[in-house]
Parts: structure tokens; sequence; C-alpha cells
């Protein structure tokens, strides 16, 4: 059995590690500096901080598996234990809202929630959640209330509709929108919330189905600096790291472009992968010739292998990847950018969903690559 010291309690449930002493076995103390020192070769001007779940709460042969996080230099110091949000809510439960909420939970917080389809609230209630039968109640019992929202109309339409969550908002709440949008609709959602004299914070998220389920999410936030220091302790929860971008809609604009170059990276993967098929060579070994290369990413490594079975098992699903391709191009429009390669991406997602690919993983855009050119609508 190894024995880790764990040092500067920050919450019941969590501690940040700054120094650890490893006993036994040698194995675990090998994959625990391993990761240590792979966080310091990411970013080695940060301070860093590790965090782990509670040994006590690992099944044994996970202890192990250790779930480092280096947090971005841009973070502030923990809150005072008073001031952490003590009830939390969570509106809109779909692939990201899910998981997330049940980390939360898993932790020890207090949560509320609430999915426009009832059902996907059940596993949430059986872990511990409670249940409120709209937003304006989650948000009237809660100190925070994130959403997880498709797209900026549903974000809009659960924050500042009737029953929204702005009706139950008053000073001394928080709202948290991490859904992906654009910097008008979060700037729209902001100023509702903020006319009830709530605090409002932007944290889109980058990291995907998998991430989500493994509290290893990057938030993007902007907005009240104020809620984003007491609600930290929570994204930490979710999260591995957290950027402060400033100003409603950077936060928004960050995620964007972000997803701008994930759309683009996937649809030139894509072809990549046909034309090296049709060329007469394997793709397996392209997806292993990139994976040692300059250009590899996680992305190519993990989707790779399925795209070649033409398996598509949704992790992001391609009407979002869509949205946001066409919320880019929009931000690129209003500053006169130009973006001809994240256009010409887009419409090969529109593609996409014009052939009912709507809900399969955003790499199901290489089968609009398969579509004769006459078949198109
Ligand atoms: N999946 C991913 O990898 C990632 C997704 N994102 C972003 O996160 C957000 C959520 O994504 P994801 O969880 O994958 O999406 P899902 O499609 O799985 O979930 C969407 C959620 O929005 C709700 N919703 C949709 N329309 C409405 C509406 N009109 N009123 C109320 N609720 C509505 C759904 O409710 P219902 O269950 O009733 O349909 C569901 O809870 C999106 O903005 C996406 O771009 C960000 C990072 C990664
Ligand atoms: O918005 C979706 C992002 C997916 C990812 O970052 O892997």
């Amino acid at each position: 059995m190894a024995k880790i010291l764990m040092v500067k309690p920050s919450c019941t449930n969590h501690y940040y590690l700054t120094t650890a002493a490893i006993l036994s076995p040698p194995k675990a103390a090998l994959s625990l500096s391993k990761s240590m020192a792979a966080c310091s070769s990411f970013c080695p001007q940060r301070p860093l901080q590790f965090r782990r779940k509670p040994i006590s709460s690992l099944p044994i042969k996970t202890q192990f598996s250790v779930q480092v996080k280096a947090f971005s230099s841009q973070e502030s110091s923990a809150p005072p234990k008073d001031e952490i949000p003590a009830r939390v809510g969570f509106l809109g439960l779909g692939i990201m809202g899910s998981p997330m909420a049940q980390n939360l939970i898993k932790a020890g917080c207090d949560v509320t929630v609430w999915n426009r389809t009832k059902s996907k609230c059940d596993t949430l209630i059986s872990l511990g959640a409670k249940y409120k039968s709209s937003p304006e109640e989650v948000a009237a019992s809660c100190d925070v209330t994130f959403a997880m929202l498709a797209d900026p109309k549903s974000a809009v339409d659960v924050a500042c509709g009737k029953h929204g969550a702005a009706s139950g908002m008053s000073p001394g709440k928080g709202y948290v929108d991490v859904s992906t949008v654009d910097g008008e609709t979060s700037k729209l959602i902001s100023a509702h919330i903020k006319s009830t004299g709530a605090l409002f914070l932007e944290a889109p998220v980058s990291g995907s189905k998998k991430p989500a389920e493994d509290g290893q999410l990057i938030f993007l936030t902007a907005g009240d600096k104020s809620l984003y220091e007491t609600s930290a302790p929570l994204l930490d929860i979710m999260g591995k790291s957290r950027f402060y971008l400033g100003d409603v809609g950077n936060g928004a604009a960050m995620k964007l472009v972000v997803n701008m170059i994930m759309g683009s990276m996937m649809a030139s993967f894509s072809e990549g992968l046909l034309l090296s098929e049709k060329v007469g060579l394997d793709p397996k070994v392209l997806v292993e010739v990139i994976s040692q290369g300059a250009i590899s990413a996680p992305m190519y490594s993990v989707k790779g292998p399925s795209m070649v079975q033409s398996l598509y098992p949704t992790a992001f699903p391609l009407k979002h990847q869509q949205k946001d391709l066409r919320l880019a191009l929009g931000l690129a429009e209003s500053v006169s950018q130009p973006t001809p390669i994240a256009a010409a991406a887009n419409e090969l997602y529109k593609v996409a969903k014009a052939h009912g690919l709507s809900d399969d993983d955003f790499s199901a855009v290489i089968e609009a690559l398969k579509v004769k050119l006459q078949e198109r609508p």
C-alpha cells in the first residue's frame, strides 16, 4: 500500500497536493512522478499544483492511475470556505452536462438538477441529486447554477424564457453558462442575469465526453471575477484547468476559435484518410504515422481507428460542430478576418447534416466526402 501525504486541504472532498511522499510501491511512485513531469513539461513557468481524488474513494486498482491536474497560471487563490457555493444547480443533462453534474455529486456537492427531458435526471437523482421542475426553481434554490445547453437558442430560452433561470436569480447568486454559444448570446444572457442583481460567468469548455467524465475539462471563463473565484473549487472538480479571459464574450470567442480549428483539422484528416485508401495505402498505417510526427494530436489517434471502420460513436455531435463553425464564421466576419478553410469545412459539415449525420460524432464528416456529387441535395 502506498502512502501519499496531502497538504493544503481546499474543501471537504478534494485536496491540493503540494507535497507527495510516496513510500511504496515503486511502480506507483514512478507513475505519479511521470505524471508530474508531464505536467511540468507542459507548462514549465506555471506554479504547479497537483490534485487527486481522496484515496479512500478510489478502488484499490485505480489508486495510482493518478488524476493529476495542472492548473492554469491565471488561477486565483482559493476562496474562503464560507464563500464556496454550498447549493449547486445544474441545467442541461446531455452528453456533457450529465457527467459534469455527476462529478459534482460524487465530490459531495449538494446538487439540484433540471433537464427539458426529465428522464435524463433519473441517474443523477439516484446518485443523490435533488430535482426541480423548472430552471427558475433550480436557480431560486441554489447559490450557483450551471447551464450546459445545446446552442444559443436553448441557452437563451433556459436562462431568459418563461420560468427561466433569471426569474429565480437575486443578489448573492451566480449563473455560470458552460454551453458553447457566441459572444452576443452570452452578453444577452449576462444582461438578463445581472439585471436581477446576480453575477454571471461564461465558461465554455474544451474537452469532450471522456474528459467530462474524468473531470479533465478546460474552462474558458469570462465575466464577473468574483463569481470566477468563488466557483473555482467547483470548476476544479469538473476540470483540469481554467482560464479567466476578462469581459463576457472573450470566453465564447476563445471557444469558437478553438473549435473552428478543430473542425478544419477533422475535415482535413478525413480527406487524408480517404486519399490514402484510394492510392492503395492502409489508412490505419496513416493514423500511426501521424501519431508519431509533428502533427500528432490525440483527436487523430482517438477518432482515426473508428473512422477507418466507418464507426462514429457520438462524443461530440456533428450538429454542434457545425453550429460552432457557423458561429466562428460569424465572429470572423464581424472583424473582417478571412477564414476560407473554416468556411470550406463548414460546407462539408452541412452536407453531412443533410445526409442525416447530425447526431453522429463529428468525425462522421468523412461520410460527406464519400457522397457522390450527383447524390448531394
Ligand atoms: N459533446 C462534446 O464533446 C462537447 C460539447 N460542448 C458544447 O456543450 C453543449 C452541450 O453539448 P452536449 O452535451 O454534447 O449536447 P447534447 O445534445 O447531448 O445536450 C444538449 C442539452 O441541451 C438541452 N436542450 C436542447 N434544446 C433545448 C431547449 N430548446 N430547451 C431546453 N433544453 C434544451 C438538451 O435537453 P434534452 O435532453 O431535453 O434534449 C440537453 O440537455 C453544446 O453547446 C456543445 O457545443 C462543448 C464541449 C464538448
Ligand atoms: O466543443 C467540443 C470540443 C470537443 C473537444 O475539445 O474535444
